[in-house]
């Protein structure tokens, strides 16, 4: 499991060390410039006489910036340090002078221009970022309040421009999180740095895992600075699970199990006009592992589930968890079956579209019960806006995930699931879970009805916390879809799937060179068996 910490327990856990008079900054520093090394390799790149600019703002942040640019210039890398603040760490420009970093300091004079040209003061930083093979971003870290003000906004506004025209491609490396994004959030208050790799000290923060800060930070290496100890007794608002805790919590059967005890998924989902996520919320439950799915839909969808799939059952009985919604219209009745599961406590919930209108107003009423829902941001808003009183739109939710489903719980009394590109899950009172594990090729009509049943037969057959298990069914999803869109996997019961026996588990992104390839909701159903196992036998 990965764990993100606030700015606040990172201070906590890092104050003994300092105190005792630890060298956290070297150690900081040192990890900084050999992760630069490593990647500047990576990418081919000679190191001796490449061109580095660090950006050192005024705090420890800049300090750690300024000691690496010493190692860097060290190493026979042409080193510039652009100092933002008139005071920068003195130790570590002392380090940085002594080691031949050339040292430029930048004027706010005009910073903050109204003509959207680059500011007067900043042409001598801009004409070395030009020419740059790597940038290292040191402006600031966990101390940052607010959107980037300043020169330093002005600058950092450049540089993204200048990168997002394709003039530059250089390395940017950023220490301990991209300037500009606060630690404690995922909501990015303005300019911020766009890093290829971010090095982060101590532990993760929330917004190297939460949408949509996440995406600024590349790939993260954390250094612990012999620090994960102290750091481990503090609570983790924000986590992000693993296969390996994903092994941990899935219901396995075992020689005794039967049917019943491996639970019963309920689905109340499709209707005439959608009767297809019937079919793929089924698929999806099915395909998780659950003893038996109880169809309990319209006749119409019911006869398609069983030309997919004889062995689902349309008798009304007991079940242990119950999908309300998928494939169902806003404003539709509450069917007689939906409603005895919404009272009754021994059933866990998952609430999609249409389902989400059967809530109880009463955000107490589901107090104490597995109860997860799992609306995208347009439903979401909905959501909000009915019962919240303000009206909330789609890009307000899209510009901080975790923030409203947060006040959805509150709303609801629910686990709340928002799916996304980075699909974030907020429980009542606990902590966030943030998954990453998908590919664009997801988003397709129908995925978030299997989504749905993987969900139903997780909470069926395991009584493992409801959040746990929203993430770890978000997990599979998102993996499943990147297994298909590698595999390229024909419709379900098709050929069998060819490729990289490696890549069965679904693990490790799609990337440049194998984007992978277009996949229906089917196909994701279709290889959740396969990210199943992969899991299971790591
Ligand atoms: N202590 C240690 O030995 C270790 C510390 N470590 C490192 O220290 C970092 C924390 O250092 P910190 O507390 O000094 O804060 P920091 O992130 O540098 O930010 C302050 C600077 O940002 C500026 N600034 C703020 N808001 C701004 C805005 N909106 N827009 C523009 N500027 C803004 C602020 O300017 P000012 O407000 O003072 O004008 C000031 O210059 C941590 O992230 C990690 O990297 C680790 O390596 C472990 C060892
Ligand atoms: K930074």
């Amino acid at each position: 499991m990965r764990h993100a910490y606030p700015a606040e327990a990172i201070r906590a856990a890092e104050a003994p060390a300092l105190a005792a008079g630890e060298p956290l900054m070297e150690r900081a520093a040192y990890a900084v410039a050999a992760a630069v090394v490593a990647e500047a390799r990576r990418r081919g790149l000679a190191l001796v006489g490449a061109r580095a600019l660090v950006l050192a703002g005024g705090g420890n942040n800049g300090g750690d910036g300024l000691f690496a640019a010493a190692h860097l210039a060290r190493r026979g890398l042409v080193v510039t340090a652009a100092l933002l603040r008139e005071r920068v760490h003195p130790e570590g420009l002392a380090a940085a002078r002594r080691a031949g970093v050339r040292l430029l300091p930048v004027s706010g004079d005009g910073a903050q221009g109204h003509t959207g040209m680059p500011a007067p003061g900043l042409a001598p930083v801009l004409a070395v970022a030009d020419d740059a093979d790597i940038w290292i971003d040191a402006i600031a870290g966990i101390g940052l309040t607010g959107g980037l003000r300043g020169v330093s906004g002005a600058l950092v506004a450049a540089l993204n421009e200048r990168r997002e025209r394709s003039i530059l491609d250089p390395l940017v490396v950023a220490i301990d999180v991209p300037s500009g994004l606060e630690s404690d959030v995922g909501a990015v208050p303005g300019e911020a740095v766009r890093a290829d790799v971010t090095v982060t000290m101590i532990g993760l923060k929330p917004a190297l895992l939460l949408p949509p800060a996440a995406a600024r930070a590349g790939r993260v290496e954390l250094v612990d600075l012999g620090l994960a100890e102290a750091l481990a007794a503090r609570p983790a608002p924000v986590r992000r699970l693993l296969g390996v805790d994903v092994a941990d919590l899935w219901p396995v059967p075992g020689p005794a199990d039967h049917k019943y005890t491996r639970g019963v998924v309920g689905l109340l989902a499709g209707s005439d006009a959608y009767p297809g996520a019937a079919v793929l919320a089924s698929s999806g439950a099915l395909r998780t592992g659950c003893g038996m799915v109880r169809y309990l839909g319209p006749e119409g969808a019911a006869r398609m589930v069983l030309a997919r799939h004889p062995e689902v059952v349309t008798a009304a009985g007991r079940v242990q968890a119950m999908v309300l919604g998928p494939g169902i219209a806003v404003g539709a009745p509450v069917p007689e079956s939906a409603g005895r599961a919404l009272v009754d406590s021994e059933v866990a919930l998952v609430v999609d579209a249409g389902g989400l209108d059967w809530l109880p107003t009463d955000p107490t009423a589901l107090a104490g019960r597995r109860v997860v829902l799992t609306p995208h941001a347009g439903e979401l808003a909905r959501l909000l806006t009915t019962r919240g009183g303000d009206p909330v739109e789609r890009s307000t939710i899209e510009a901080d995930p975790a923030r409203w489903a947060q006040r959805a719980t509150e709303l609801t009394g629910a686990t709340v699931l928002l799916k996304g590109a980075v699909t974030v899950v907020a429980q009542p009172g606990g902590t966030v879970f943030s998954q990453s594990d998908g590919t664009g090729w997801l988003a397709t009509a129908g995925s978030g009805d299997v989504l749905a049943g993987i969900l139903g037969a997780l909470l069926a057959g395991s009584d493992a916390p409801a959040g746990e298990l929203a993430a770890a069914a978000a997990l599979v999803h998102g993996r499943a879809g990147v297994w298909a869109a590698r595999n390229r996997r024909g419709s379900e019961g098709g050929p069998s799937p060819v490729g990289d026996p490696v890549s069965a588990t679904g693990r490790g992104p799609l990337d440049d060179r194998d984007p992978g390839a277009p996949i229906t909701a089917s196909d994701i159903a279709a290889a959740v068996p396969e990210v199943v196992r992969g899991i299971l036998a790591h």
